[in-house]
């Protein structure tokens, strides 16, 4: 059974406990550490058959991140605003499948911050060169009754994470190589961001940044 197999798997890191950012919403340090080179092996997979590529964003801007996507959907920006189509619009083919270790790990965190039964259908890749960044903003066009998985790889970022207003505070939250953040439940909505990624080198992923969010659309 999958989930036994994570539990068992000695190349992960002893699992630390969450730490809570609010009702809902807690990091795991470390926990997507001991899978780094297969999934990153798995993006440039992806990216093969669905390129990596800056998008449109509605207000006539550019987004500094790059994006591609896999599974049963991907996520699209443009002039006419955001939605989730099930075609890659550059391709126009089918998304890349979402692979089943991704989705068996995403579960199993998810479960860790107290989502048991978790299934994503859809993930967003998100690659971030040093100066790109993600404005402000709450994760909306899914269904909301099922939380937000985050898996970060390679340079650290800071993740702002701030209230359900968008003046609200804001926290600064450094995501390391494996960090994993779970957001749901009284916290879903919360307005989040990722400040300008710093230049560096790291030894799996070079000069970037790789962020995987698994969230359910259907
Ligand atoms: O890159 C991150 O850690 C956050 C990404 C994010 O908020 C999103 O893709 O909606
Ligand atoms: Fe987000």
């Amino acid at each position: 059974m999958a989930q036994q197999e994570f539990a068992l798997d000695a190349s992960q890191p002893a699992s630390t406990a969450p730490e809570w950012l609010d009702t809902g919403a807690c990091v795991l340090r470390g926990h997507a550490a001991g899978h780094a080179v297969e999934m990153i092996g798995g993006i440039r997979r992806i990216a093969r058959a669905a390129p990596f590529r800056r998008m449109p964003t509605p207000g006539g801007g550019m987004m500094s991140v790059a994006m591609t996507c896999c599974g049963a959907g991907g996520w699209c920006s443009d002039a006419d605003g955001y939605r989730y189509v099930a075609h890659d619009p550059r391709t126009g083919q089918p998304w890349p499948p979402l692979p089943d270790m991704w989705r068996d790990l995403a579960t199993h965190v998810a479960a860790c911050a107290g989502y048991a039964g978790f299934v994503p259908d859809v993930c967003l890749i998100n690659g971030y060169r040093p100066g790109a960044r993600m404005g402000l903003h709450q994760d909306r066009g899914e269904r909301l009754d099922a939380p937000v998985v985050s898996l970060s790889f390679g340079l650290p970022a800071i993740f702002q994470w701030g209230g359900l207003q968008r003046g609200d505070p804001l926290r600064r939250i450094p995501l390391l190589h494996g960090d994993v953040v779970v957001w749901g439940g009284p916290s879903r909505l919360v307005f989040h961001g990722i400040a300008p990624l710093r230049a560096g080198q790291h030894p799996v992923t070079g000069p970037c940044r790789y962020n995987l969010t698994f969230r359910r659309v259907w």
